[in-house]
């Protein structure tokens, strides 16, 4: 271990004089409390992580809030931001008594939180993001959004504003924080939470976020600041209050203290070093990893050796290429060249040849790439050597379990028991899971993009010492880290990128941090963007919702000209006319489909409600009505019907919880049964006036597949340009993000199933004019045609993507292959050949363009 001594001195050498605004006790006023908690408690299970909990913040102040991982920070400031419910206790913001938990109500009295799990919903872009993320009334008109959300972005950097078009899930992580800290402060709060704020920020944003801080303290602002890096909380706070297992132990004005005894408080013992001790230099070392003429996207390595028994770390300002790097090395990324661990060469591009040659990776995007959401944590720890504990395939349980207990030991992870969900550990402790699952498989080459992130001081070490375990014996590591201190401290070389290149090396005397930052700012110069932007354009459309309704609307009109080629009848006015007439139908339904299924949901019952409306329309709108009036009334029990079956869907998934392929396939059968008991056999004419008010036409348009566009375009538009299709994209895309953004799922869901339904009443009138009388089996042939055409057009079957336009494109493609496969003289059993394989082959292809994306 190196002595505390030395590290003291590094920590000096920071300057770690607080630069904070004018303290709020200096100014004199009366202080009166803008964000008051009171005797919070909190328990989840057997957890009790908040034990009568008293905080208070002034206007001015910017409190910085520490403790060890699973401390209870994250989980306190969520109740303070209303989107936790606590056991007990009170939460007073600026004078208001919160009563439940109500994101939007806390939002509203002011307190805005950046979350360390951003609430971004990654199918919306940049700017509807923006849009969700503020109070409702600061909310601008969506003629002037992208502007809007332009101005908020560039807060940050008025040189690269973020794009507003842009989908949050093609934002890298640092910009996902510039856009989560961006919408927070948009709406001018008197209290910010900032929940770990740096920890994914590049070394420029994170001055940029202190100065921002500052002003905002200097306006008046409230500020918690919440933050592993005890340098970063010292440098930016007023007061420091420590959280251990749940309650307050310590408040006191940040220069009161040092950074090392800080350090001890959080950790609750004395450290004596915060590294530990580096590789004694041998002279003579063992090549152990050499990477020659390494060429990738963003990269162009000539030659780098690594040798056994090292830490080298990989630095340099953010977007130079050591990312890229750094995945490519694990086989994620294209790139060519020549890698060789140990004797042996691994082939590129192949993360699983890289696992078997050694290479472990920890990512940098801890929630997207790291962890296995929903799946318990015994699972995330052990998923890469499984086949340790594996006889033919089939996993020792004991044995998977013993490793699993040895591993959390070994890191400290903190944490109820191995089968809870990855997702109820803290945020520092998932940190320690995907480090553990990396060490766990004995690597020769570890490497590491930002291991200590979100990690406490305690952890910290417990993981530098495991990296430092991992060379000594024989393994070595490469660790990626936007901390210069960390680099210096740690490794025994540090390797600085600019320009996707070798830049600098420094080891031995030379590697100080100072060096570091040096060598990090002198050796870059900047990128150009422009390409990049022109590239990212033209993959946005490629994965974008509407490139799927491009290519189907393209299918439709080539089997369109394949058939006319071959048949004369295809293109006269009776076979186009009753061709788009049937289209009308599939269309109706499918955007039924596309409303739920853009809310992660699915409906069933849309072809046997089609079915039930034709039934009573058989009834309600018999051949013998005359009046106007009868009509209308027989029009509006359909749509009544149609009401009553989303509202029923929708209460039978959301109270009895069932998924919604099995509430709407009940629903399903019992709509069919209530058919047949009505209409048992075929029969009972509609009204005829209304089968030909039905079947009008311009030209040889019907006017039914004019309504079916344009309610198509509609829709496209609602679900764009209005608060309600962000709502629905939002809950379909990330529920849990919706929930945090205070939009309530529960009656955005409500709304699409009604919506759906309603929306079938438009295709049960076209179906009318298929069959003319009641029949009870006509509109079952609607919903697996419903769900095709979505999923043919790019929606996700779990939600959040699709389009309306998609769905009409969809539709016609339905139709258009129905119509071929006659005029080609096709059997009937090509149409569902054809479907099928269209299906597979669209399904596949959007998700491999999205999954390299
Ligand atoms: N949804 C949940 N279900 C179960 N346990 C939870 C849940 N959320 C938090 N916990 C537990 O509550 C405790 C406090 O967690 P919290 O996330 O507040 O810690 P933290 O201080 O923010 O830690 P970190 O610094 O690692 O982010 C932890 O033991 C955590 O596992």
């Amino acid at each position: 271990m190196r002595d505390a001594q030395s590290d003291q001195t590094v920590l000096a050498d920071l300057a770690l004089a607080p630069e904070g605004g004018t303290r709020p006790e200096e100014t004199g006023e009366e202080r009166r409390p803008v964000l008051e908690l009171a005797g919070i408690e909190k328990h989840f299970g057997p957890v009790h992580a908040l034990k009568a909990v008293n905080l208070e913040l002034f206007p001015g102040e910017i409190l910085g809030l520490v403790g060890e991982n699973g401390a209870g920070k994250s989980t306190l400031m969520s109740v303070a931001a209303g989107s936790l419910l606590p056991d007990a206790g009170t939460v007073t913001i600026a004078g208001q008594r919160m009563d439940g938990s109500d994101p939007e109500a806390s939002r509203s009295a002011g307190l805005a939180i950046v979350y360390q799990d951003p609430a971004l919903i990654p199918d919306l872009r940049v700017d509807e993001n923006c849009y969700l993320g503020v109070p409702e009334k600061q909310r601008p008109k969506f003629a002037g959004l992208a502007a809007w959300s332009r101005s908020l972005t560039a807060a940050f950097s008025s040189e690269n504003p973020l794009p507003p078009a842009v989908p949050v899930r093609d934002l890298q992580p640092d910009k996902r924080f510039v856009l989560e800290i961006s919408k927070a402060l948009a709406g001018n709060p008197k209290v910010v939470i900032l929940d770990e704020p740096t920890e994914h920020l590049s070394k420029d944003d994170v001055e940029i976020l202190l100065a921002t801080v500052r002003r905002l303290a200097e306006q008046g602002c409230a500020v918690v600041y919440i933050s592993h890096r005890i340098h970063e909380v010292k440098r930016i706070a007023h007061r420091i209050a420590v959280l251990r297992d749940g309650a307050i132990k310590d408040t006191f004005p940040a220069d009161q203290k040092t950074d090392r005894e800080i350090v001890n408080l959080v950790a609750g013992k004395h450290l004596a070093a915060l590294f530990p001790e580096k590789r004694k230099p041998t002279g003579e070392s063992e090549t152990a990893v050499v990477v020659q003429d390494f060429v990738g996207e963003n990269f162009s390595v000539q030659e780098l050796a690594l040798h056994r028994g090292e830490i080298v770390g990989l630095a340099g300002i953010e977007g130079q290429g050591q990312r890229d790097f750094l995945r490519a090395l694990a086989g994620l990324g294209k790139a060519r060249g020549r890698l060789s661990v140990g004797e042996r060469e691994v082939p590129l591009g192949k993360p699983w040849k890289s696992a078997e040659h050694g290479i472990a990776f920890v990512p940098n995007d801890r929630h997207g790439e790291g962890i296995f959401t929903s799946m318990p944590i015994l699972a995330n720890l052990t998923a890469r050597t499984l086949p340790k504990f594996s006889r033919a395939s089939i996993v020792d349980l004991k044995q998977e379990v013993a490793a699993a207990q040895n591993l959390r030991a070994v890191l400290g992870i903190k944490m109820s028991s191995l089968d809870a969900p990855i997702e109820s550990l803290s945020g520092g402790n998932q940190q320690k899971v995907v480090m553990a699952r990396s060490l766990a498989s004995e690597p020769t080459l570890l490497l590491a993009d930002e291991p200590t992130q979100g990690v406490d001081v305690g952890a910290r070490l417990e993981i530098y010492e495991i990296l430092r375990s991992t060379a000594d014996s024989g393994g070595t590591a490469l660790v990626l880290s936007s901390d210069a201190m960390e680099l210096s401290g740690l490794c025994d070389r540090v390797v600085v990128f600019s320009r996707g290149q070798v830049a600098a090396e420094l080891e031995g005397e030379e590697l100080t941090e100072k060096a570091i930052t040096h060598a990090v700012l002198t050796s870059t110069t900047t990128r150009s963007v422009a390409a990049a932007t022109e590239r990212s354009r033209a993959r946005r459309f490629l994965t974008g919702d509407y490139f799927p309704a491009a290519i189907l609307a393209v299918a439709s009109l080539v089997l369109g000209a394949v058939a006319a080629s071959q048949n004369e009848f295809y293109l006269t006015a009776f076979n186009l006319n009753s061709l788009l007439m049937l289209f009308a139908g599939y269309a109706f339904v499918a955007m039924a489909q596309q409303v739920v299924m853009m809310t992660g949901g699915i409906d069933l019952s849309v072809g046997p409600l089609a079915g039930l409306m034709v039934v009573v329309a058989s009834f309600v709108l018999p051949a013998s009505l005359s009046s106007y009036g009868g009509l209308a009334v027989g029009i509006l029990v359909l749509c009544l019907i149609g009401l009553a079956t989303g509202a029923a869907n929708w209460a039978l998934i959301e109270f009895t919880k069932i998924p919604p392929v099995i509430g709407t396939l009940i629903t399903f059968t019992l709509l069919q049964g209530i058919s047949l008991v009505l209409r048992p056999e075929p029969g009972g004419a509609i009204n005829g006036n209304l089968l030909v008010w039905l079947e009008a036409s311009a030209g040889f348009v019907p006017l039914a597949a004019v309504a079916a566009v344009v309610l198509g375009l509609g829709l496209e538009f609602a679900l764009r340009r209005t608060a309600w299709g962000l709502r629905l994209r939002a809950v379909g895309s990330r529920p849990a993000g919706a929930k945090r953004l205070g939009i309530r799922i529960r009656w955005t869901l409500l709304t699409a199933y009604v919506a759906a339904s309603g929306i079938v009443v438009l295709a049960a009138l076209v179906l009318m004019t298929q069959t003319g009388s009641g029949d009870a089996s006509a509109g079952i042939s609607y919903t697996l045609p419903s769900i095709t055409a979505v999923v043919l057009a790019g929606a996700s079957v779990f939600g959040g993507r699709g389009s309306f336009v998609g769905a009409l494109t969809g539709a016609l493609l339905i139709q258009q292959l129905n119509t071929v496969t006659v005029f080609l003289a096709l059997d009937e059993a090509w149409q569902h050949y054809l479907l099928g394989g269209l299906t597979i082959l669209a399904a596949g292809f959007y998700s491999r363009l999205r999954s390299k994306a």
